[in-house]
């Protein structure tokens, strides 16, 4: 069955169909990783975006929902050079092509992504429709350009009531704003106790879960759509030790007076070189994110750059001048991508326990995983 893509620009790709029949409409972005499309597509950072895989072939080893990075995919289209559609591959439980259809998300096949690729490198990623229906162009045209991108990816990805994952470790409490797995599966790894909390929870909340540090998650779309969470984390800076991660990363930066732009055609793969300013050492990193930190906007607040990115030279690391907290635009916790940074998980628990030695320390309390009322409930352990 017939596929078809159409740009904002005009440009029309025609394709095979696999996954849904559907309609979606989203921002075409693309991602440069050679492995990894089942962590991309269950990564709550790509909410409502049209997803482009530049390596050729993809779907041959399956889906495993061990590799997930999230409960559900929210990206809104997947395509491709040439889908397999037989896995060769032990772990593999089922398809990629009855994972989207499961979540009613269309694929392409078979079109040049290459010079898609190309496309949105040198105008920038822009909106586009894909779908299996018969249409003629100048309806899906006009349904493209009535159709606004998306501002509400967080409140959509973001837990809808606390839960936590207990340990004996620091307390992190995780504000997700549509956080992969990979960074809960750090913090537990390391014996934390961490408690997940919505990304609307306020400070005050917070506060009365007693965290030894704070967590926050990469998430979709544009900061500024979440003003209520820049407010939180200026509310808790310098309360608590903070580690952003992304859409973290940019939320602080916010929150301490920087400004957030964004990229032409972003950041998405899992070979980005970073370079750490303090000691010149590169880091291979796996990246996703559209958005950044404004290099001149850091001037005149208490940040400083700690790390860039050795292709564009965008910031890819900050941290406070006065206060713990430190931020990073890429993912420590990989998934997909190299392990190389998981270290900065490291870094934020030593941070806390510095941070400990100097401020009295608050009452534990056990936290149940319910909310009565939207009102969060505790328990004495
Ligand atoms: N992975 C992320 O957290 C992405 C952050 C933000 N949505 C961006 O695109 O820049």
């Amino acid at each position: 069955m017939e596929a078809r893509l159409l740009l904002e620009d005009g440009t029309l790709f025609t394709g095979l169909s696999f996954g849904a029949e559907a309609e979606t409409i989203g921002e075409v972005v693309f991602n440069t990783g050679i492995t990894g499309y089942q962590e991309v597509i269950s990564d709550p950072s790509y909410c409502g975006q049209i997803v482009t895989m530049t390596y050729p072939l993809v779907g041959n080893y399956g889906i495993a929902r061990d590799d997930f990075e999230s409960i559900r995919p929210f990206i809104h289209g997947f395509v491709v050079r040439r889908h397999e559609p037989v896995p060769s591959n032990w772990r593999a439980q089922y398809t990629l092509d009855r994972l989207l259809k499961e979540y009613g998300i269309p694929g392409i096949s078979d079109i040049d992504t290459r010079m898609l690729t190309r496309k949105l490198r040198h105008y920038g990623t822009m909106k586009g429709v894909l779908t299996t229906g018969k249409e003629r162009i100048e309806e899906l045209r006009e349904r493209l350009a009535l159709t606004p991108m998306m501002r509400d990816q967080v409140a959509r990805t973001s837990t809808k009531q606390l839960f936590s994952s207990p340990g004996e470790g620091e307390r992190i409490v995780l504000m997700d704003f549509g956080a992969k797995s990979g960074i809960l599966r750090e913090l537990t790894k390391r014996g934390c106790d961490v408690v997940v909390v919505p990304h609307d929870t306020t400070a005050d909340e917070i506060r009365r879960l007693a965290p030894d540090g704070i967590q926050l998650s990469n998430g979709p779309g544009d900061p500024k759509d979440v003003p209520h969470a820049v407010k939180t984390i200026s509310e808790l800076l310098g309360e608590y030790p903070i580690f952003g991660i992304c859409l973290g990363h940019q939320l602080f930066a916010l929150a301490c007076g920087a400004d957030t732009t964004k990229l032409k055609f972003g950041h998405r793969g899992g070979n980005h070189p970073v370079k750490e300013l303090e000691t010149g050492r590169c880091y291979i990193t796996s990246q996703n994110h559209g958005y950044t930190v404004l290099e001149d906007s850091v001037n005149g607040t208490d940040l400083v750059v700690t790390h860039i990115n050795n292709n564009d030279k965008t910031i890819e690391g900050l941290k406070h001048k006065r206060y713990p907290a430190f931020t990073v635009q890429y993912h420590p916790e990989a998934a997909p991508g190299p392990y190389d940074s998981g270290y900065l998980f490291d870094q934020f628990l030593d941070m806390i326990r510095e941070h400990k030695k100097s401020n009295p320390q608050r009452p534990r309390q056990a936290v149940l995983a319910e909310t009565l009322k939207g009102e969060l409930q505790y328990a004495q352990k």
